[in-house]
C-alpha cells in the first residue's frame, strides 16, 4: 500500500462500507470531483475540512494526472490533522499535500499571506463546518481569491444542507448587491457564477449532492 494513493482510498472505503461514523466523501461523490479536476485541471487546489485525508489523497492524486502541482488542505482538528498526515505520507503524496491546522478562515488568510495559494485559486473545496461556507467564500472573494475560471465544490448540500450557501452562488451579480445593501456580510457581489445541484450518495448510501460553481466573469 505503500505509496500507492489508490490503494490508501480503496483500505479507507472498504473500512467505510463495514463501518459507520467515517465522514469522508467517498467513492461516489468523490467521482464528481475527480471528474472536475480532470475537465479544469487546476494547478492549486484548496480543501477545506481535511478530516482524515481522504478526499486529499483522492483529489491530489487526480490532480497529478493533469500536471497539478499542490494541494493544500485545512483541518481544524489537530488530532484529524495528524491521522491525515499520516495517510497522506503513507499514500506518498507528503511533498505536494500539505495540511494546514486551524480554521477554515485561519488558513486562508495564513495561505494567502504566504503566497501559497497564488494571486487566484483554481479549485475549492468546501467540507467543513456548513455554516461557514458563505463567510470562507465571501473571504476568498474579498482576497482576491475567486475570479474567472475559479471552480467552487460545496458537500453535503442536502445532508444537512446549506440554504445560504445556495442562495449566494445561484444568485446574480443584481441580487448579490442587493444583500450586501441589506446588510448581509459582503464579499465580491461582482463575481457572475453558473452554480448546478449534482446529486449522488454518501459512503451509507444515503443521498446527498454537491453543488458545483464556476466564476465565468467580473460584472464591471
Ligand atoms: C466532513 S469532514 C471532511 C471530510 C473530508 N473532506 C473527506 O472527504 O475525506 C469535515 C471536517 O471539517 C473539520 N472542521 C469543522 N469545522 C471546521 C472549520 N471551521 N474549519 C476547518 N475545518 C473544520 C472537521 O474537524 C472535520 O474533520
Amino acid at each position: 500500500m505503500r505509496g500507492n494513493s489508490a490503494k490508501v482510498c480503496e483500505a479507507i472505503d472498504a473500512f467505510a462500507r463495514s463501518h459507520t461514523g467515517l465522514v469522508n466523501i467517498g467513492e461516489l461523490k468523490g467521482a464528481i470531483v475527480t471528474d472536475l479536476i480532470a475537465k479544469h485541471k487546476p494547478s492549486v487546489m484548496l480543501e477545506l475540512g481535511g478530516y482524515i485525508g481522504y478526499s486529499a489523497i483522492l483529489f491530489r492524486n487526480a490532480l497529478r494526472q493533469v500536471g497539478g502541482k499542490r494541494f493544500l488542505s485545512v483541518e481544524k482538528n489537530p488530532l484529524f490533522a495528524a491521522v491525515a498526515a499520516s495517510l497522506i505520507d503513507l499514500a506518498g503524496l507528503r511533498d505536494t499535500v500539505r495540511v494546514v491546522v486551524g480554521t477554515g478562515a485561519e488558513g486562508i488568510r495564513r495561505l494567502h499571506a504566504e503566497g501559497s495559494l497564488g494571486t487566484q485559486v483554481d479549485m475549492v473545496f468546501f467540507d467543513h463546518h456548513k455554516p461557514s461556507y458563505t463567510h470562507d467564500l465571501k473571504l476568498c472573494e474579498r482576497l482576491g481569491l475567486v475570479g474567472k475560471g475559479t471552480v467552487l465544490v460545496a458537500d453535503n448540500m442536502i445532508l444537512p444542507g446549506n440554504p445560504k450557501y445556495a442562495a449566494y452562488v445561484r444568485a446574480s451579480v443584481g441580487e448579490k448587491q442587493q444583500m450586501a445593501a441589506g446588510g448581509e456580510e459582503v464579499g465580491n457581489p461582482n463575481l457572475q457564477y453558473v452554480s448546478r445541484f449534482v446529486q449522488n450518495y454518501e459512503p451509507s448510501g444515503d443521498q446527498d449532492a454537491v453543488e458545483i460553481t464556476e466564476c465565468t466573469g467580473i460584472a464591471a
